[in-house]
């Protein structure tokens, strides 16, 4: 990591240049989040904007639809967005990308050839075997994969490459939260199924859901997402082959999971109604599993990264709880809230999952994962 010296009159301190960083489909909904919170992160610093060519030669605050309900902040209003295009980020340290999945495939890995260092919200490469797809509160280990990549590549006397890690979809980092505590704990859950309800920030803002659908209503279809949930929650609970090369994901033998998602009237936070078996027996008792979750503290914290939540899992106790706009914010919306923990008639447990779908699902998963990398000099 660079040093710079900086004399405070009494004595001299040495501090981290921050690295330079980039955002992908900065005007989207996770883009807009991925501005309010690297605006002021003290390792990371701002600057180069991109979005579609409609959007890229205007001031960023000329650009976006802002519809976050903390203002924009004043650093990013003068920032000129460009096109996706590496030659306007090869200065980045570091590159978020938000971007439409349409476009996402082909803009990320021109980046990646360019040399740089993607951290991705799109869907397109999160299936490929030697891409870490990654929730940062439960499987950072899956970064080995890319510090091998690195590591190998320095052996051989060639430059840094590029390399691309994959955040998960936003329902399945609030599924897999609870089961990673609980798989190393408890041994494996050979049995799971979730109902989600989940808010109108998940679809995005061009165009977004259009109020006459959701208002007064629940849509039952999400497209793609039972899929991706049921897949990627293989991925993640998966291992890293011996070899690091690539993840071995969980068989359906070993875990079965179903996924029913639908589309509720919420601004920000997804819900998730959970139910789980385990495969050994008997099972843990219900206190067992609520204090396994309490006593969670995810690596990211452990590493002492800035955004790490202090609590990881939250558990609450209350009947009514947890609540999108009372319960999104723990832990700065990187903190995932469990209530209604109880045994279950017909698996072993049922329970109640929030999440944030643009911090912890989606941009803050980036600014951690970003915040692990930086930690382990792999950025
Ligand atoms: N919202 C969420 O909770 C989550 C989203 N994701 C994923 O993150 C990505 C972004 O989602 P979201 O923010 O919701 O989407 P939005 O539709 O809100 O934003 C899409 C972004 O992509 C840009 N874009 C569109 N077309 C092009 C193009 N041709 N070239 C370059 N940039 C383009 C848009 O720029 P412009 O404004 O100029 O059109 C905009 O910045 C998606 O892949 C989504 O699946 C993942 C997890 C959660
Ligand atoms: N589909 C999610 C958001 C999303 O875009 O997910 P993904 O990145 O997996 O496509 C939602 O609707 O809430």
């Amino acid at each position: 990591m660079n040093k710079a010296k900086l004399n405070n009159k009494s004595h001299n301190i040495m501090v981290a240049q921050k690295k330079i960083a980039g955002v992908l489909g900065a005007t989207g909904s996770v883009g807009q989040r991925f501005i309010l919170l690297l605006a002021e992160h003290p390792s990371f610093e701002l600057r180069v904007l991109g979005a579609s060519p409609r959007s890229a030669g205007k001031k960023y605050i000329d650009a976006v639809n802002w519809k976050q309900t903390d203002l924009l902040p004043t650093m990013a209003e003068d920032i000129i967005v460009t096109e996706c295009k590496s030659e306007f980020f090869k200065d980045c340290d570091i590159v978020f990308s938000g971007l439409d999945a349409d476009y996402a495939g082909a803009i990320e890995k021109e980046f990646v050839e360019a040399g740089l260092a993607v951290v991705s919200n799109a869907k397109n490469y999160r299936r490929e075997e030697d891409v870490p797809l990654l929730v940062p509160i439960v499987n950072p280990e899956h970064l080995d994969i890319v510090s091998n990549k690195l590591e190998k590549a320095k052996s051989e006397g060639k430059s840094k490459p590029g390399f691309i890690v994959c955040i998960s979809n936003c329902s399945t980092a609030g599924l897999v939260a609870p089961l990673k505590p609980l798989v190393e704990k408890f041994g494996p859950i050979d049995a799971l199924t979730t109902t989600t309800l989940q808010a109108i920030s998940g679809a995005g803002f061009s165009p977004g859901v259009p109020g006459i659908d959701i208002l007064d209503n629940i849509i039952p279809y999400i497209g793609g997402e039972e899929d991706k949930m049921e897949w990627e929650t293989k991925k993640i609970l998966g291992s890293i082959a011996e070899d690091k090369t690539h993840i071995k994901l969980l068989t359906p033998e070993e875990i079965k999971v179903s996924a029913q998602c639908n589309r509720v009237a919420v601004s920000d936070g997804h819900t998730e109604c959970i139910s789980l078996r385990f495969k050994n027996r008997p099972a843990p008792s219900v206190d067992a599993v609520k204090q396994c979750l309490r006593d969670y503290v995810c690596d990211a914290f452990k590493l002492g990264c800035h955004s790490a939540p202090k609590q990881t899992i939250h558990v609450l106790e209350q009947n009514d709880r947890p609540q999108p706009r009372l319960d999104r914010n723990r832990d700065a919306g990187y903190g995932v809230s469990v209530g209604r923990i109880r045994e279950d008639p017909v698996l072993d447990f049922k329970m109640v999952v929030l999440s944030h779908n643009t911090i912890i699902g989606a941009a803050g998963a980036g600014v951690l994962i970003a915040e692990i990398l930086l930690a382990r000099n792999m950025i």
